[in-house]
């Protein structure tokens, strides 16, 4: 691959007492891409991405985003520097409306003269932004922008915290399970909307147990085994069981794309 990785990790350790969940794990995202990140149960996939969006400090390594040495102390910090991850819990409010959720603990206030924490908050911008966020990123089966949250589907909801994670200018979403509590129907409408935000340009990491779904996004596969990286496959490459059989040390890749 000819452009420069927007971010990198090289060499990362993290160990918990006696177990190490990090042995000098490597991983490389590319501008524009969709990297799929596979591995067993304890591999320490959540480990490598909590360091990277600074949920966790890493023991020994390094990580770099658009070539700069980051050290995140939390992960507002690196949310600061255009590192949006999406839980699994998803971390929106159940009973804010979409609009409320989409600005949580960034709200859009009126000006005034007193400080910050004094104006009253603009209702009507943060609705319309919030509005014109969805309907960008084709979620506007969404009726109503001051529906709690609560009352959303699963696939809905997961669409809101993405679409919060690609509004605020992010240069990075990750996403952890997307599609795991979802069915059928809803999984596939997440799908779309993360095809969608890779259209606007935004990399995506996309953490997933669930082959087919990382097969038919995916542009690479980063295989993660025994607390590191052990190669990134190109999809159109190997097939499923490959991959698996990688995953858990079945079967050794004999070549791999470049990482
Ligand atoms: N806070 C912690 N304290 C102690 N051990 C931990 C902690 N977090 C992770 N571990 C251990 O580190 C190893 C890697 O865990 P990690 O959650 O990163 O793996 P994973 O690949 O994300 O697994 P899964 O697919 O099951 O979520 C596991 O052995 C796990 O038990």
């Amino acid at each position: 691959m000819l452009t420069a990785p927007i971010l990198t990790a090289r060499g990362l350790v993290k160990r918990y007492g006696r177990v190490t969940a990090l042995d000098h794990a490597d991983f490389d995202l590319y501008p524009g891409e969709i990297l799929a990140v596979i591995g067993d149960n304890g591999a320490g996939k959540s480990s490598m991405i909590k360091a990277i969006s600074g949920a966790i400090t890493p023991d020994e390594g390094e990580i770099r985003l658009q070539g700069q040495v980051i050290n995140f102390r939390s992960p507002i910090e690196a949310r600061k520097a255009g590192i949006e991850t999406v839980y699994q819990n998803l971390a929106l409010s159940p009973a804010l409306s979409i609009a409320d959720n989409m600005f949580l603990g960034r709200e859009l206030r009126k000006p005034g003269v007193m400080g910050q924490w004094f104006r009253k908050l603009d209702r009507s911008a943060m609705e319309k932004f919030a509005r014109d966020k969805l309907s960008e990123l084709g979620l506007m089966t969404i009726q109503n922008i001051n529906q709690a949250v609560e009352t959303l589907s699963g696939g809905q909801r997961q669409g809101v915290a993405v679409a919060r994670a690609a509004a605020f200018g992010s240069k990075v979403i990750i996403l952890d399970e997307p599609t795991a509590a979802l069915g059928v129907k809803e999984s596939r409408r997440v799908l779309e909307l993360i095809l969608d935000v890779r259209r606007r340009g935004i990399p995506i990491v996309l953490i997933s147990h669930n082959m087919p779904h990382v097969f038919e996004v995916a542009d690479r596969i980063h295989i993660h085994r025994l607390g590191r990286r052990l190669t990134v496959i190109n999809p159109k490459d190997y097939t499923m069981s490959d991959a698996v059989a990688f995953m858990t040390g079945a079967k050794l890749p004999a070549e791999a794309i470049a990482a």
